[in-house]
Formats: structure tokens, C-alpha cells, sequence
């Protein structure tokens, strides 16, 4: 599907949101991991995947993990312009994230065959995606942005915004921002400690992931 309006936008970004309250924000550094880190975290309950463009085989990594993993609702992450746009869509990946956003990146999203979530972290660059037509953002970076102060505010005037905050956030601090009437769901890198990714250490991270996966939306 193109040529998104405001409607279809954010009914197919909340579908995809809230099929799981945690989203893991992945970078993966060796081809060979991204099907097994992938099926470890949709096994443990967690099925929408964020894997972020810092890597030289992210894109390959997209590929086989829409390819191979079955349950996976693969997102693509870092996505600085339009053509990473164009290029996470032709991969597979469902939806496109950035850590912000551009004029560029609003007029490439206004046709991209995905939905792309916007990052914010100030209410004029809310405002700005606002008049793009945009109702769902990522915040970030959230823990140095304000966080949960800074939702509890956006709250007043943007009472129909939606926020997927990140950046900073682990499982202790997970449930708080769950709890907010604006969160849909919150990403972060906590349940993907470095040390067992680089050992391949599956079971820690399943047992993180499955210990986000249960965490509720709402207290
Ligand atoms: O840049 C964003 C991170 O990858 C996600 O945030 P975090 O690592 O602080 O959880
Ligand atoms: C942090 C983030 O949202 C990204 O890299 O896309």
C-alpha cells in the first residue's frame, strides 16, 4: 500500500505496536546471529523487532530474519533517509523508525509502501510532524529528554499523541512509562546485554526478553 493518510497510518503503526508492550532496539554485528537472536526474542514473546541500520549487514539481516522467522514483525531502525527508506521496505521490514526526523524523511514517508514512525523530543518538533499528519512518535532519547516528566506534559496539549519512548529505559524502569496513558509500548536495548550477544549467549536473552515480555501495559 502508498500513499498513507493520517487514518490509515496510525491504525497500521498501533496494530504493529501493540502486538508487544516492549520494543528491542537490536544491532547486529555478524550476519549468522540475526535468525537465532530474532527467533530467541519472538519465542520469549516478544515479536516486534526494531533492527537499526549500524551495521553493514543490517539490511541482510532484515532479509533473513522476514525470511526465516517465523512470527517476526520486523521493523528497521535508524533510518536516516529516504533511501534507507526505500531500501528497509524492499528488504521486508514492516515499519521504519528514526531517531528523529527531516522535511526529507515526511515527504518520503507520505509515499513509502511502510509506516514510518518519527522520533521527537521536543513539543516543536512534535508539532512539526504534527502537521505532517503524524500521531505516533518515537520519544527519543527518553530518559535524557524528560521522560516520564516530559510525557505527563506532552499530555496536556497533544492529548491524542501516541509515544513509543526510548533511550535510556531498562525493566526496572519499564512498567512506570507503561503505565502512562500516551505510551503504547517502550523500546530499548536492556534485554540485549553485549556481553551475551557477543558470546551468543541465547538464553540470557531469552530469559530478559521473556521477563519484558510480560511486563503489562498497564498496571
Ligand atoms: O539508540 C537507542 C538505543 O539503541 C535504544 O536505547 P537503549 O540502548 O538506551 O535502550
Ligand atoms: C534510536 C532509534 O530510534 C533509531 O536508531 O532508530
Amino acid at each position: 500500500m502508498t500513499g498513507w493518510t493520517p487514518e490509515s497510518r496510525l491504525a497500521r503503526v498501533d496494530e504493529l505496536l501493540c502486538a508487544a508492550p516492549v520494543l528491542p532496539v537490536i544491532a547486529i554485528e555478524r550476519l549468522d546471529d540475526a535468525v537465532p537472536l530474532a527467533r530467541t526474542l519472538v519465542e520469549a514473546g516478544l515479536p516486534v523487532l526494531e533492527i537499526t541500520l549500524r551495521s553493514e549487514v543490517a539490511i541482510a539481516a532484515i532479509r533473513a530474519i522476514v525470511r526465516d522467522v517465523p512470527g517476526a514483525i520486523v521493523g528497521a531502525g535508524t533510518v536516516l533517509d529516504a533511501a534507507a527508506l526505500t531500501a528497509v521496505a524492499e528488504a521486508g521490514a514492516v515499519f521504519a523508525i528514526a531517531p528523529g526526523s527531516t522535511e526529507a524523511l515526511y515527504a518520503a514517508a507520505a509515499s513509502a509502501p511502510i509506516p514510518f514512525l518519527p522520533a521527537i523530543a521536543t513539543a516543536s518538533e512534535l508539532m512539526r510532524g504534527l502537521e505532517h499528519g503524524h500521531r505516533r512518535f518515537k520519544f527519543f532519547p527518553a530518559e535524557s529528554s524528560g521522560g516520564i516528566g516530559a510525557l505527563k506534559s506532552f499530555g496536556g496539549p497533544f492529548a491524542d499523541v501516541r509515544f513509543c519512548p526510548t533511550g535510556g529505559i531498562d525493566a526496572a524502569k519499564a512498567p512506570a512509562y507503561l503505565a502512562l496513558p500516551n505510551v503504547i509500548t517502550v523500546g530499548g536495548s536492556w534485554m540485549l546485554p553485549k556481553a551475551a550477544l557477543d558470546t551468543r549467549d541465547w538464553k540470557t536473552i531469552g530469559d530478559l526478553a521473556s521477563a519484558s515480555a510480560i511486563l503489562a501495559k498497564r498496571p
